[in-house]
């Protein structure tokens, strides 16, 4: 299963991915939005981060215009690591060295072609581990120190 969600400025690359990812084979939960009206990027964001933090879906995709404001939303949650990426490079070291599991593209930056590209890296890519965990361990002792502080 793969949860997915956008704001309205990712909407048609949402719609691209999703009919991407079910030719493939994948579920895809799709948690809106559903329609071009104006909705703020926030509310979209959460519920995927929700889901991915609380280990109920083990990957998500979020999509808005640039894909900045949907990576901030995400990245708010324990435990979820979003990145934002670009290009097929981005997108595979985004799992075979962040272990992102949550990918975020930017609907008015990327093409339909090159989303499905950079989403099929991702799936495919392995995490690597070794160096890396040593990483994301200090990311993640930073979360809790931060999230003692109640900050
Ligand atoms: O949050 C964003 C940028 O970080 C997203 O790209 C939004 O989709 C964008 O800000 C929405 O803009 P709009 O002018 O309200 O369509």
């Amino acid at each position: 299963m793969i949860v997915i969600g956008s704001d309205h400025g990712g909407l048609a690359l949402k719609e691209a991915v999703i009919g991407f990812l079910e030719m493939q084979g994948f579920k895809v939960d799709d948690v809106g939005t559903s329609n071009q009206e104006s909705v703020d990027y926030p509310d979209f964001g959460e519920k995927v981060a929700r889901l991915v933090s609380r280990g109920e879906v083990s990957r998500g995709i979020l999509i808005c215009g640039t894909g900045i404001g949907m990576s901030i939303v995400a990245n708010k949650f324990p435990g979820v690591r979003a990145a934002l990426a670009t290009d097929e490079f981005m997108a595979r070291m985004a799992k075979e060295h962040n272990n992102a599991n949550i990918v975020v593209l930017g609907g008015r930056v990327i093409t339909p072609e090159s989303a499905q590209r950079m989403v099929a890296a991702w799936l495919e890519a392995a995490y690597e581990g070794g160096r890396h965990q040593q990483r994301l361990d200090k990311i993640t002792r930073i979360e809790q120190e931060v999230a003692g502080l109640g900050s």
